[in-house]
């Protein structure tokens, strides 16, 4: 993978990185095809041979001299077939593996980005890039050893072979050769803007596709799904029309390619009869003449078609790398340490923070949680708790200040290691499409059954999880659909319930819950909180009633501190809002002297 934090890799440099590890396999494959056509210019050379020995007539040379010719010639035609094969059985282990490798790596580079690098990108056009770096890498090995290398060495060997038959010609051929092949590769550079172009444009349409699918119940909802088509039609016709560009400028080169090597062609065989008609190369020399000139037009032409599907298959490496390969934004300090695992107390310094290109968020914000306290967080929508959580979780970096867990700084422990000491229940509570026991099991991936079941039980979620289809082994769906939202939470609950981390960050954590429900789950919130220290954003105050502390957020900074029965004794925010909520239940407060 990219050294964290370099510049993108160039498509070549990356390539030989993740081939590097099968280089043999490679190398075989490469030699076996090079053996393979060196067998063939060899067989049409002992063809040469064999027919100037019959041309030489039933009385010329021994009769066991003609077939030596004839066995000679067999022998190299099998080599030559046997060779493709061994290249093809090295190539199917080499080639793909490869290929899986580059899947891989690219996936676990992708998940070491921060939820700011998502926020800017389309899920869909991502995948597609991981995809077609691994189908580029795998067609690169394939042109290179089918498209490119096999016409390179022909063109070589025919002209070595010419060499034999008159050093002049060959050296013609060969500078003629050369002179094609600069020309074709100079001019298929050029057109590499077409081939990244239209890769953009076929990652950007497939990132839209997955946008829209992804987002199907609000299309249907607003019947949108004309307006999607007409969206969605536009982007086809520009990816057409860069795809049409793209395949033109290849064109072009073949034309070009076919009137140069019809020219070389015929000037080789017009030599040859000149040279026979001079008494200077025998009637196998002609023949061989026509078949070696035979085969550098197949082989330019080949050539050519290889080299431009090179560039096209590096344009969109190269693309697909540049969007792919960003440096990570967040990743370990190289001194960084495992957290120390602690009771989980929590301190914010001066702790300022704004989105890149936005306004202020936490304004040099202080707050100290002492271990094991349950703190509840609120404020009006767009404050900035769901950033301060984010923040706790080091999603981003503050601009200025610290943040510290059990004493040690966040910047300063592993990224890993801070995750384990924390339990989400986060305010999307989106599930993998994976079983029900699958999705409650993130949170401890060697729990057994009973533990879920225990954990599920707890979260109030084990009589809907009964009503599923095939209980604990129901498919909840892409993003959890089959759920209804009060039931992801539930589901969210129970996977934190199963985590033995010391701190538990819970984001609007019963949000969907009506009031029923929400009494249902308030035991296993007790039981999960227990023992944690709790820092909870919260709209619904009574999920906070039996809390520590509250601090309400306003504008970034706190304006109001203390335990839920102070604040609901003195005038200010938490006191309004629970007016709301609780109407006439709230008593009124003596008037201010
Ligand atoms: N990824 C982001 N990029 C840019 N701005 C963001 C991003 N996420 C949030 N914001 C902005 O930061 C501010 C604080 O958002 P945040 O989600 O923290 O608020 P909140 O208090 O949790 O709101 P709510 O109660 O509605 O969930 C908002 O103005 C929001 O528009």
């Amino acid at each position: 993978m990219t050294a964290k934090g370099a510049a993108p890799l160039s498509p070549w440099r990356f390539l030989f990185r993740h081939v590097r590890p099968r280089l043999l396999g490679h190398l075989l494959v490469f030699a076996a095809v090079l053996a393979a056509v060196l067998c063939s210019i060899a067989a049409q050379f002992g063809l040469k041979q064999l027919i100037d020995l019959i041309a030489a007539g039933p009385g010329g040379p021994a009769a066991s001299a003609v077939w030596r010719a004839f066995a000679v010639l067999c022998l190299l035609i099998a080599a030559d077939n046997l060779l493709w094969r061994v290249a093809g059985y090295a190539a199917t282990h080499s080639f793909t593996a490869t290929a899986g490798r580059i899947r891989e790596a690219l996936f676990a580079h992708l998940l070491g980005h921060s939820p700011s690098f998502f926020a800017d990108r389309l899920p869909g056009a991502l995948a597609a890039r991981v995809s077609a770096t691994a189908v580029s890498a795998f067609g690169t090995g394939n042109v290179l050893a089918w498209g490119v290398l096999p016409p390179a060495a022909a063109a070589f060997g025919a002209i070595i072979v010419t060499a034999h038959v008159h050093l002049g010609l060959a050296a013609g051929l060969a500078g003629c050769a050369l002179c094609i092949g600069l020309v074709l590769f100079r001019m298929a550079r050029r057109t590499t803007p077409l081939h990244r172009l239209h890769a953009q444009r076929v990652a950007a349409l497939d990132g839209e596709m997955v946008d829209v699918v992804g987002n199907i119940a609000t299309v249907r909802a607003f019947g949108a799904a004309w307006r999607e088509q007409g969206r969605i039609g536009m982007a086809v016709e520009e990816e057409v029309a860069s795809h049409r560009r793209s395949l033109w400028s290849m064109e072009w080169l073949r034309l070009l390619h076919a009137g140069m090597t019809v020219i070389l062609v015929a000037a080789t065989l017009a030599a040859g009869l000149w040279l026979w008609q001079q008494g200077r190369a025998s009637v196998g020399d002609v023949a061989l003449l026509a078949t070696l000139s035979l085969t550098i037009l197949n082989a330019t032409r080949d050539l050519a078609v290889g080299l431009v599907e090179l560039t096209q298959l590096s344009a969109r490496l190269d693309e697909a790398l540049r969007a792919l390969l960003v440096p990570h934004a967040l990743r370990d300090r190289p001194d960084a340490k495992p957290l120390r695992p602690g009771a989980g107390s929590i301190r914010l310094e001066g702790v300022r923070f704004a989105y890149p290109g936005r306004g202020t968020v936490l304004d040099g914000l202080d707050l100290v949680v002492p271990a094991g306290q349950k703190l509840g967080i609120i404020g009006p929508s767009g404050c900035g708790k769901s950033t301060l959580l984010a923040l706790l979780q080091r999603f981003h970096e503050p601009d200025s200040g610290r943040i510290l867990i059990d004493g040690q700084e966040l910047g300063a422990v592993t990224l890993d290691s801070l995750h384990h000491a924390l339990a989400v229940v986060p305010q999307d509570t989106a599930m993998f499409h994976r079983s029900v026991a699958d999705n409650i099991r993130y949170g401890r991936p060697d729990a057994q059954m009973a533990e879920i079941r225990r954990a599920a039980a707890m979260a109030h979620c084990a009589d809907m999880i009964a009503d599923l289809p095939e209980g604990f082994d129901t498919v909840v769906g892409n993003r959890g659909v089959k759920l209804s939202g009060g039931q992801r939470q539930r589901l969210a609950i129970a996977r934190a319930l199963l985590s033995p981390a010391p701190v538990l960050l819970l984001d609007e954590a019963t949000s969907a819950l009506d009031s029923d429900s929400e009494r249902a789950v308030r035991d296993g919130l007790e039981e999960l909180i227990r023992d944690r220290t709790v820092i909870a954003v919260a709209h619904r105050l009574s999920t906070l009633q039996n809390f520590d502390r509250i601090i309400v957020l306003d504008r970034g900074r706190i304006v109001d501190d203390g335990t839920p029965s102070e604040l609901a004794l003195r005038h200010g925010p938490y006191r309004e809002m629970l007016q709301q909520q609780q109407g006439g239940l709230v008593p009124d407060l003596p008037e201010a002297a």
